[in-house]
């Protein structure tokens, strides 16, 4: 049988990380969206496991680290993907998931959602390519991660599937920044003042705000980057940076030059798709 399945992307405005010798625990509080746009990917039984990214045989760890701990028989994987992978649109834990949707329907696991995104969450955080996203992931919308790790824990700022415009500069390694200790003392630092703050006004506006101010006090906004914030703010737009990726979101197209990814905040989580792709 083919199991298909869709995770959307989850863009991470600002977070603080908290390690635990349980990948379980180990995750991190912040807030972020999902979008629309998302990888799709489409598995079934075969002689030997095989992930293809793209249409193109790939490592994809993740991935890989996911079907293992779901399973020990062969499946054929393929994820189609939206977005750059590398660029905090978290194309990792959105390919683990989905993986792990189409899987369980491939091979008739009888999986829960919770197992499914568990483990997909484990997958990330042994692989060290994110902390949060698949927890965002399961809800969809702007969400808030309250508490690291799973059980996940989450609220969520009532917003419309606003447009949402991206720009990419360039990947940025989510391990090599996780694995700096200065740089995660001044990312727990900035990330737990921000999530206070926006639990305090609770708006989609706040939320902008926060990321914006983050992206600048971790030091992790580049420079080409924050021009690029700062040209939308000269169109009376909100933008900021994606954790963690050399990319810029914003509320409004002014302002942003090159390769511009429109897409919008979905309100709904990762999910089975069926022979219609519905
Ligand atoms: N299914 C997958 N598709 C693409 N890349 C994957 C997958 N699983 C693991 N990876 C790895 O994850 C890395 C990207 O992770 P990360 O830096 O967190 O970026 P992102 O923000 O896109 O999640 C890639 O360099 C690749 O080695
Ligand atoms: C910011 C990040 C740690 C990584 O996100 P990405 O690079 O998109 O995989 C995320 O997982 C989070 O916990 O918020």
């Amino acid at each position: 049988m083919i199991g298909k399945a869709f995770a959307p992307s989850h863009i991470t405005g600002f977070f603080y990380a908290h390690d635990d010798p349980d990948p379980l625990k180990m995750g991190s509080c912040g807030c972020g969206f999902t979008l629309e746009a998302g990888v799709h990917t489409a598995s079934w039984p075969s002689n030997a496991t095989e992930v293809y990214v793209d249409g193109m045989p790939s490592e994809a760890s993740t991935t890989r680290t996911v079907i293992e701990l779901l399973t020990d028989k062969p499946v054929h994987v393929e994820s189609d993907m939206d977005m750059p992978v590398g660029g905090g649109f978290g194309a990792s834990g959105a390919g683990a998931f989905s993986t792990a949707l189409a899987v369980n329907r491939a091979l008739g696991l009888g999986k829960t959602y919770n197992e499914l995104s568990y483990a997909a969450h484990v997958a990330e955080v042994k692989n060290r390519t994110g902390l949060g996203d698949v927890a965002g992931m399961t809800l969809g919308g702007l969400v808030i991660r309250l508490v690291p790790g799973a059980p996940f824990t989450l609220d969520r700022i009532p917003v419309e599937a606003k447009d949402i415009y991206c720009v990419h500069f360039g990947p940025i390694s989510t391990k090599s920044v996780l694995s700096d200790p200065r740089e995660k003392a001044l990312i727990n630092e900035a990330g737990k003042k921000c999530l206070k703050e926006l639990l305090r006004q609770p708006t989609f506006e706040q939320f902008m705000r926060l990321s914006r101010k983050f992206s600048v006090d971790t030091g992790l906004i580049s420079p080409k980057a924050l021009d690029t914030v700062e040209a939308v703010e000269a169109f009376d737009g909100m933008a900021s940076m994606a954790m963690l990726g050399d990319t810029v979101f914003s509320t409004i197209p002014e302002g942003l030059s090159g390769n511009v990814i429109k897409s919008r905040i979905s309100l709904c989580g990762a999910r089975p798709i069926g022979a219609n792709n519905e």
